[in-house]
């Protein structure tokens, strides 16, 4: 593969994977990306294999490796939806090789994001648990009407997503319970109430309540739900296609190319913040 120095070099993690395909797909057809590198556990069956005909397609003339070093070091930009160890594992090499790393990884811990964050003074970071600008907008909708609410409201988080996603609630839901909780002025983990099973008792006004559903090939759905006693609103969201969150990676990656070092979210990115 012959770097095009007119484009921005993107590396992708995790491309067997869901989202890893779908960012192949969508790098390789963007006229301001290139694809340069396709990353994939040590073991994988399609390591040394061309990723376009691993995937079914054309050879794109890039092999799949387990080296994150090597692929990392000839990239401007590495986009990552894996799993929390693989990202935190990432994160060190990205600040290393001095690339813009956009992490799309749910299910993180404060310990895995206090350890990606120690690189985010020497490099780009843009994390988001949702990377479409609908999901986005939607983050700054519940703020606001969280704002306008007293606790005479009810807020319910309700996500729904496909039967392998491993984390629960999603990244999303908790973008949404924090801007709902930041509306109000509260801490969100102050007041969640996740996984409600038994005889919880009533409900404690103020809380902010998660529901996950998991089941068939649901992409993403995400509700906010504002309820009170004679009505109620809901904002929501629906993916029907994962390009929406690969283009908001990509739109990350390039963005992230002009920015000083420091932990960016798809808010920043998008203008919204
Ligand atoms: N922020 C956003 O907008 C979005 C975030 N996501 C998040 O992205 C993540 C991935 O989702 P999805 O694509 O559906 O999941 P998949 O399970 O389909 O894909 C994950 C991929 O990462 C690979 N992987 C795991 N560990 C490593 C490692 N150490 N080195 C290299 N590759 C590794 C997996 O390989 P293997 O199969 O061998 O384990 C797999 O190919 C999830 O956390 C999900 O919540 C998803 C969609 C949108
Ligand atoms: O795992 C998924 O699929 C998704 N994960 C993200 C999340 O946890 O919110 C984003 C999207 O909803 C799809």
């Amino acid at each position: 593969m012959v770097r095009n120095t007119d484009q921005t070099g993107i590396v992708v993690t995790g491309v067997s994977g869901r989202m890893g395909q779908t960012l192949v797909r969508l790098v390789q057809d963007n006229p301001r990306t290139q694809l340069c590198g396709a990353l994939e556990r040590a073991g994988h069956a399609w390591i040394g294999q061309d990723i376009g005909t691993a995937m079914g397609g054309a050879a794109l003339g890039v092999i799949v490796t387990a080296d994150a070093v090597q692929a990392f070091e000839r990239a401007d930009a590495v986009i990552d939806f894996t799993a929390p160890a693989a990202t935190v594992a990432f994160a060190q090499v990205a600040t290393a090789c001095g690339v813009v790393h956009v992490i799309g990884t749910t299910g993180m811990t404060d310990e895995d994001i206090a350890a990606i964050d120690a690189g985010a003074d020497k490099s780009v970071i843009v994390r988001a648990g949702n990377m479409s600008l609908g999901v986005n907008l939607l983050v700054q909708l519940t703020r606001q009407v969280a704002a306008a609410l007293d606790e005479d409201y009810d807020i319910e988080v309700i996500e729904a997503h496909h039967r392998h996603k491993v984390d629960a609630p999603s990244g999303t839901a908790l973008m949404l319970g924090e801007a709902a909780a930041a509306g109000r002025g509260v801490t969100l983990a102050d007041v969640a109430d996740r996984g409600r099973d038994g005889i919880t008792g009533a409900r404690a006004r103020g809380d902010i309540g998660f529901t996950a559903i998991r089941g068939g090939d649901i992409i993403g759905e995400h509700d906010v739900m504002f309820a009170a006693d004679g009505e109620r609103i809901v904002l929501r969201h629906a993916a029907s296609d994962r390009s929406v969150f690969a283009r908001g990676a990509i739109k990350a990656a390039l963005w992230g190319q002009s920015q000083s070092p420091g932990h960016y979210s798809m808010l920043d990115v998008l203008g919204l913040s």
